[in-house]
């Protein structure tokens, strides 16, 4: 297929969520067939969203660093497709060439130039809208399901919870960017930091690389982002669930399945 847009989501070339991976690519990595739609036909269908019975849902995974998002999305997305769902699996920020080249920017560590809360917030949402204009509006509006390794609860928890920008302006770029648009499920990861930081210790040393901007922030950062997490899911139960993240990997893969089986049920 000829894509002469640079912008526009490859197609899905048997993606794996894999660490690092959409980076490195420079491209979203998504599932199907990604039809391009204008950001405006985007928030018109996103008003449609509350009462898709039956059609594509949008579940996001949310954690501290190390949790086991990448490792568990996965496991949702197979699952999903085992029940014959189409699926797009993405990330944020990121999902899209552009969005890709956003998260370069917050990553990236701050050499000579520190990047200053605000511009960080409003690069966060920068890449947001880009990514539901390109990627998870138009899947939710053919009926695909999207499955996403972070979203807006991550705003909250790192933009709000870790640099202290208050909620009310986060609130404000939401409803901007997002137009009512929120997801049906979000399944928190949740674990004492001291261990999550020794598994994305192996990680890094499994797989190479170095700390990125965020990882490499003090104890008392991610002490924060997690109580704004958890801050988030109490005040969301209907929509967040939160999985105890601490225990061995079959553990937490058979409450994540039995939690969204029951989801299941209820939306069918
Ligand atoms: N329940 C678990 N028990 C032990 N190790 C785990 C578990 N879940 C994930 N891991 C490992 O921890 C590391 C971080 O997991 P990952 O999925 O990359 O986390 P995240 O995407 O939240 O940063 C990986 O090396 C992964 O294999
Ligand atoms: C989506 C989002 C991510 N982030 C940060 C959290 C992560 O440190 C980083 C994305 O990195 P990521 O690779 O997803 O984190 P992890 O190492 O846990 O797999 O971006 C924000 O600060 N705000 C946001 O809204």
């Amino acid at each position: 297929m000829c894509n002469n847009d640079p912008d526009r989501p490859a197609r899905d070339a048997g993606y794996r969520p894999q660490r690092r991976s959409f980076a490195r690519e420079g491209v979203g990595s998504v599932h199907g067939g990604i039809h391009s739609a204008s950001s405006q036909a985007g928030r018109r269908e996103s008003h449609e969203r509350s009462d898709n019975q039956g059609k594509g849902r949008f579940i996001t995974l949310e954690g501290g660093e190390g949790v086991g998002k990448s490792t568990n999305l996965a496991l949702v997305v197979d699952h999903l497709r085992a029940r014959g769902h189409e699926v797009v699996a993405t990330r944020e920020p990121g999902g899209t060439p552009r969005a890709e080249a956003i998260r370069r920017l917050l990553l990236d560590p701050d050499g000579e130039e520190p990047l200053d809360p605000d511009a960080e917030l409003l690069l966060v949402f920068a890449a947001r809208a880009q990514h539901l204009a390109r990627v998870v509006r138009p899947a939710l509006a053919r009926g695909a399901w999207v499955v996403c390794d972070r979203f807006t609860d991550a705003t909250y928890a790192y933009q709000g919870g870790g640099r202290g920008i208050e909620a009310a302006r986060i609130a404000e770029l939401e409803a901007f960017v997002q137009q009512g648009l929120e997801p049906d499920l979000t399944l928190l990861l949740d674990m004492p930091m001291a261990a999550a930081q020794q598994r994305l210790d192996g990680r890094l040393q499994d797989q190479g690389g170095a700390r990125d901007r965020f990882e490499r922030e003090r104890d008392a950062f991610f002490e924060a982002v997690r109580r704004a997490y958890l801050v988030r899911a109490e005040a969301a139960p209907d929509r967040m669930v939160v999985i105890d993240a601490g225990a061995g990997l079959a553990a937490v893969q058979a409450e994540l399945l039995a939690r969204l089986n029951e989801r299941l049920v209820a939306w069918s």
